[in-house]
């Protein structure tokens, strides 16, 4: 599913949380939406399920989604709370709920995913862990097959077994049913590999949108001796730092010029792809205030 977004804002009384924003999403890939606590990533999700009247315009596959309720059934926005279940109902009947609300909704992949997140179906959905509800969420915004999924940091309860089988399961299921997955999470590097586009927004502003491996190609990362190292990235923008006994890896933003390139090799440096949360850090405001 495509997804246009066009001079978008989106207020809460005096705060904006999203501030004029536009970009387009050519769908069917796996899109992270990366963004500082407060950058608005929950308010945008929020506009582009239809859940509210947009300021500007917000058009799936060309089709105004707000009071839409044709272009609404194929969006499924699961929220890492599960407020769209009723904390009284069981397991059972929030999937039912997700069956009867949608046409691309698949029950036999629904119960495989259930068997894989040990999901009690009998327990309300108020009394289940926090990790529980992570994977109800999830179960609910994969076996939904919806044209936009979106998953708002849904697998933060997860613990890190359970998030590998998410990420698996996530990616299988794409690869037999491509549809447009828009993902925010704080976990960056766990899902970067999965990531094919990046979306990232600080204080209600497009930072930049970017294919994944594009974004990576923009930094390096320079291992070697420490005191090589420190030669090699002196006048360089580096991002960070990790030193272990005498090695050092150095995070480096922007390209290499042959000459770095001829430099590192005589240094006996070994250069890499850097990683993406490192590039996401440098491309926020810092924790504080700005640069
Ligand atoms: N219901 C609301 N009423 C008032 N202000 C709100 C409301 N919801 C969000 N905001 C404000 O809008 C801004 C963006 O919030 P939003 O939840 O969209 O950010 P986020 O990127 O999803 O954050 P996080 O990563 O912390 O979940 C914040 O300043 C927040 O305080």
């Amino acid at each position: 599913m495509r997804v246009d977004v066009q001079g978008l804002t989106v207020r809460y009384g005096d705060v904006t949380a999203v501030d004029d924003m536009t970009f387009s999403l050519e769908g069917n890939k796996i899109y992270g939406l990366l963004g500082r606590n407060g950058s608005g990533k929950t308010s945008l999700m929020s506009a582009l399920a239809g859940y509210r009247r947009p300021v500007g315009s917000v058009q799936l596959d060309g089709v105004p989604v707000f009071e839409n309720a044709r272009a609404m059934q194929n969006v499924c926005l699961v929220r890492h709370t599960t407020d769209a279940a009723d904390k009284g109902d069981k397991v059972t009947h929030a999937l039912e709920y997700g069956k009867a609300w949608r046409e691309t909704w698949d029950d036999a992949y629904a119960h495989e995913l259930v068997e894989l997140f040990k999901l009690p179906l009998k327990t309300k959905v108020g009394e289940l862990s926090l990790g529980q509800r992570s994977a109800l969420g999830v179960t609910i915004g994969l076996a939904s097959r919806s044209p936009l999924t979106m998953l708002d940091e849904s697998h933060l309860g997860m613990d890190t077994p359970t998030r590998y089988a998410f990420y698996d399961a996530l990616l299988n299921d794409f690869m037999r049913h491509p549809r447009t997955f828009l993902i925010s999470t704080h976990l960056i590097e766990e899902l970067a590999s999965l990531l094919e586009e990046v979306v990232i927004i600080d204080h209600g502003r497009l930072v930049l949108q970017e294919e994944a491996d594009v974004l990576r190609s923009r930094g390096t990362e320079v291992t070697g001796n420490a005191a090589d190292v420190d030669e090699f990235t002196a006048g360089l923008s580096v991002l960070s730092e990790k030193t272990l006994g005498r090695t050092k890896a150095a995070m480096v933003y922007g390209t290499l010029d042959d000459a770095q390139l001829v430099r590192a090799r005589q240094l006996g440096l070994e250069l890499g792809p850097i990683a993406l949360q490192d590039l996401f850090v440098h491309l926020t405001e810092p924790v504080g205030g700005r640069r």
